[in-house]
């Protein structure tokens, strides 16, 4: 029996973005926790993710808008070393003393060992010292641990130790060749980083016909070709067969399926995530650890009984992006904090939505991709009845005022029946701010009567709103 020093309202288990967001809350209703974290505070996001990957791409991306701009000239390649030196300020150093600080501040226990459930509403803590602290929860459990990569069954891969994003975005030295298998958003984003920064030959293995799956394939199309014309290697219909590195460190030799055999300096593992739900204690409460744990759309497990354990951010599966957990995290706070005080727990702010309609993604690369909600495709899969319109970016104004030979496109997907947008995709240089726009209109379901009065600014980008209208009909 834990004492009473380990008892708190709320225990929540994994401190990156989600689980730090989840306690942030609960705390701010009024209930007291404690949050575990075996690593880093901050998670995969702060020092291994996002946050490292976008100070190795802003420089890439600055670049390429210096070469769009006549009269302006880069002096000279991307000088790596400086880049790596910001990226490092990034992450801290690795050093997370301010992000526990924080956490302390809320006020939140911040436990630093290796969470596991124990039973119901219990969960210890192993810390460093190899020591155990029992810790026991009054209203709810949160687990919030994460993913790990994934690693194709690949002959030789594993022993190849190759490189998974942590690598990648920690690197000291950039390879001169490199081979990077997947074309998801890990594959894009660390494929053109590196090859800005010094990876001379860089080499996609796609098994697929095009890069990012689940993105509009125009925008597919639209990033492979600024792939090729920088002189990436993207190989479409390519999955690896076998694997080799005789000596650690050295070269390594990728062959693929269709006898194509590839050299290179670093290998680099691109191939999905997997919830991190190995050696948590599910077992002890009756449940597997064999995929993402299952919640509703308050964030509660399905498969627990009295709704005490909840799972948010990469855990679950949902869609595996921090604004997204941190989402379901704000849901989940604010839910057992109304659920511990016997208030309605049935309002929209707790309910998670959006993550069915219209989850907002950001591909930094150049072109950017950025899109909300459904694809054309998933829009007729799902059984709307939908008419889509797309329109050249490189014919507007802002956009041709913004870089010489603008290349881009844009594209909506209209549910006719109710006349309002089902999914947006933009593609091309400086288009980031147009998607919160648009994912307010999807998730919002602004009637396109009503959009047609939100009139854009001339000379700006955000003119493809009123071009895309018009391609409708209006
Ligand atoms: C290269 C890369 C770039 C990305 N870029 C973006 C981006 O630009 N934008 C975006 O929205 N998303 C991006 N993502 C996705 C994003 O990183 C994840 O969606 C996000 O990190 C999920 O947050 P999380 O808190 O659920 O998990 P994590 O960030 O993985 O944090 C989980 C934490 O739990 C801890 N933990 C795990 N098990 C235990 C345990 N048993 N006990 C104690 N602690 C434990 C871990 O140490 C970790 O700190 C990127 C992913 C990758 C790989
Ligand atoms: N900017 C961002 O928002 C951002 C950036 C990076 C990652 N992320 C998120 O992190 C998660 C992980 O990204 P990811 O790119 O690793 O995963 P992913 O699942 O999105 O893409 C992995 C790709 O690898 C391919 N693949 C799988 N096995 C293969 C094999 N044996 N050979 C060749 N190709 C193979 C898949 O077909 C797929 O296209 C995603 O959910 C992503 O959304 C987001």
């Amino acid at each position: 029996m834990a004492d009473e020093g380990d008892v708190f309202d709320v225990i929540v288990i994994g401190g990156g973005p989600v689980g730090i967001t989840a306690a942030a809350r609960a705390v701010r209703g009024g209930l007291t926790a404690a949050l575990v974290e075996e690593r880093l505070a901050g998670g995969e996001c702060q020092y291994y993710a996002c946050i490292p990957s976008k100070a190795l791409l802003r420089p890439m991306e600055l670049a390429a808008e210096v070469g769009r701009m006549p009269g302006l000239e880069l002096r000279g390649p991307i000088d790596a070393d400086a880049v790596l030196t910001r990226r490092d300020k990034s992450v801290f150093h690795f050093d997370d003393g301010s992000m526990v600080s924080a956490i302390e501040g809320f006020p939140t226990t911040f436990v630093r060992g290796r969470g596991r459930l124990t039973g119901p509403l219990r969960a210890e803590a192993e810390m460093p010292d190899g020591g155990t602290r029992a810790l026991q929860a009054r209203h709810a459990v949160v687990i919030a641990t994460g993913s790990d990569p994934a690693f194709p069954d690949v002959p030789g891969l594993r022993e190849a130790r190759p490189w998974t994003n942590r690598e990648a975005t920690a690197v000291e030295q950039v390879p001169k060749r490199l081979v990077t298998i997947g074309g998801g958003p890990v594959g894009c984003e660390m494929s053109q980083a590196l090859h800005s920064l010094g990876s001379r030959e860089t080499t996609m293995l796609v098994h697929g016909d095009r890069l990012l799956p689940r993105a509009e394939p125009f925008a597919s199309n639209l990033l492979a070709e600024s792939f090729q014309e920088s002189g990436i290697d993207v190989r479409f219909g390519h999955r690896p067969a076998h694997v080799e590195r005789p000596v650690p460190g050295g070269q390594v030799t990728v062959q693929a399926h269709n006898g194509a055999l590839i050299e290179a300096d670093e290998i680099l593992v691109g191939c999905g995530r997997w919830p991190a739900v190995h050696d948590i204690g599910l077992e002890t409460i009756g449940l597997k650890a064999n995929g993402p744990i299952e919640v509703d759309d308050s964030m509660r497990a399905t498969a627990v009984p009295d709704g005490w354990l909840y799972a948010v951010g990469d855990v679950n599966g949902r869609n595996l992006l921090t604004h997204m957990g941190k989402y379901q995290a704000r849901v989940c706070g604010d839910v057992i904090v109304a659920r511990a005080a016997g208030r309605p727990d049935d309002e929209l702010a707790l309910r998670d939505t959006a993550d069915g309609r219209g989850a907002p993604q950001v591909i930094f690369t150049d072109p950017q991709i950025c899109m909300v909600g459904r694809t054309e495709s998933r829009a007729r899969a799902d059984g709307f009845n939908v008419r889509a319109v797309e329109y050249d970016m490189g014919a507007v104004a802002g956009a041709q005022l913004m870089a010489d030979g603008y290349t881009g496109r844009a594209k909506a997907v209209v549910d006719q029946d109710r006349r309002v947008l089902l999914g947006v995709t933009f593609a091309g240089p400086a288009v980031v701010d147009l998607l919160h726009g648009a994912t307010i209109a999807v998730n919002a379901e602004v009637p396109l009567d009503l959009l047609w009065h939100a009139v854009p600014s001339f000379p700006t980008v955000s003119e493809i709103w009123l071009r895309l209208l018009e391609a409708y009909g209006l």
